[in-house]
């Protein structure tokens, strides 16, 4: 039977965290968020305030929805504030051993019944799976940015997910008035496996002086209708999260075709990660976008 969701843990109030609790809330479910770091939280709230003051004003959410939504949300600063959750959703930073660390800890606090998923960007929902007391209960629910204005999520089984976890996602994802593609467990899945070789092209067309930031965006959006440029898209995912998934197609596929860009690499070395760091690609401290190549 699959199993009835009340309660969602979100792990991560990152950009695609305060996201994920966002639409859940907005969807009628009880939300606990969590972070390794109790000013995320605070952060990650006052964001979900913000854009859902933002869908009021549109008229996509009304102010009651609103409010009640935000009552749903508690601030969970540790990990044990998610142990009555149904569904617990990990959207932490795209590196195996972090998600592996967590998952380890949440096993130790949620209800044996709860489902486990993972927002990964690219990594193997199998392997992450296998480092959790309950494969079979364990998925790949990969949100896309922002939440609530993009449909689509990718679902995507681990070798041991049960037909009653998947049918619950199906439920879950439904519920919160979006639309699933189902993606087989191999490196970066769909969405991300053909966007994501395309943004390290346009990192390797800068790096190549092909263009300018300004030309290849200006390229790509008038030239064939993105509604971003590929460099100011990769500064909207985060230029570490663009590395991590190249990474993994590199080493999962074993292919050369995936090599990363090094000027990608230099960039997160840096630390400029894009807009969530002020700079990537462009500099965001000043009042306008400015290219930094
Ligand atoms: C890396 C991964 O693992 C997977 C991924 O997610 S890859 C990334 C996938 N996402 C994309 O490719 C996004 C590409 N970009 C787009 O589709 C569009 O630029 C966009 C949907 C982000 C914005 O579209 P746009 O037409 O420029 O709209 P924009 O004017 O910026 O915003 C539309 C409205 O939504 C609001 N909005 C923006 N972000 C919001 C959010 N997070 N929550 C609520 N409202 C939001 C804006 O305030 C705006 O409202 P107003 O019109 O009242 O100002
Ligand atoms: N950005 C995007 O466009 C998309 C990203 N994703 C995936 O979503 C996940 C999150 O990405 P995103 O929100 O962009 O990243 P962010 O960097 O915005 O957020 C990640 C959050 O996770 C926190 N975190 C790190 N370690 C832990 C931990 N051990 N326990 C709890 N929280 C922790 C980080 O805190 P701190 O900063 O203090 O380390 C940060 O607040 C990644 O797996 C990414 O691949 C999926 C779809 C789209």
């Amino acid at each position: 039977m699959p199993l009835e969701i009340k309660k969602v843990g979100v792990i991560g109030a990152g950009q695609m965290g305060n996201g994920i609790a966002h639409v859940c809330a907005l969807a009628g479910y009880d939300v606990a968020l969590h972070d390794a770091d109790p000013d995320r939280i605070r952060s990650g709230l006052a964001t979900i305030n913000g854009n859902m003051a933002k869908q009021v004003s549109r008229g996509v959410v009304t102010e009651e929805a609103r409010h009640e939504a935000l009552g749903r949300i508690v601030a969970a600063e540790k990990v044990e504030g998610l142990s009555e959750c149904d569904l617990v959703i990990e959207s932490a930073t795209e590196k195996e051993e972090v998600k592996r660390k967590i998952f380890a800890g949440l096993c130790a606090v949620v209800k044996p019944e709860a489902m486990l998923a993972s927002n990964t960007s690219s990594i193997s929902i199998t392997r992450l799976a296998a480092s959790t007391d309950r494969p079979e209960r364990f998925i790949g629910i990969h949100f896309m940015n922002p939440v609530p204005l993009m449909e689509l999520v990718e679902l995507v089984r681990g070798i041991a997910t049960d037909d009653d976890t998947f049918e619950s996602s199906k439920q879950f994802v439904t519920r919160l008035h979006k639309t699933y593609a189902v993606a087989e467990d191999f490196p970066a899945f769909i969405v991300n496996r053909i966007l994501l070789p395309m943004i390290n092209e346009a990192i390797y067309t800068l790096y190549e002086g092909v263009g300018s930031v300004d030309s290849i965006d200006r390229a790509m959006k008038l030239g064939a209708n993105h509604p971003m440029g590929p460099l100011q898209l990769a500064d909207f995912i985060g230029l570490d999260t663009c590395l991590a998934v190249m990474q993994v197609l590199h080493e999962g596929l074993a292919d050369s075709k995936y090599r990363p860009c090094p000027l990608l690499v230099k960039y997160v070395e840096a630390g400029w990660l894009g807009r969530k760091t002020q700079r990537g690609f462009y500099d965001y401290r000043g009042e306008k976008p400015v290219p930094t190549r």
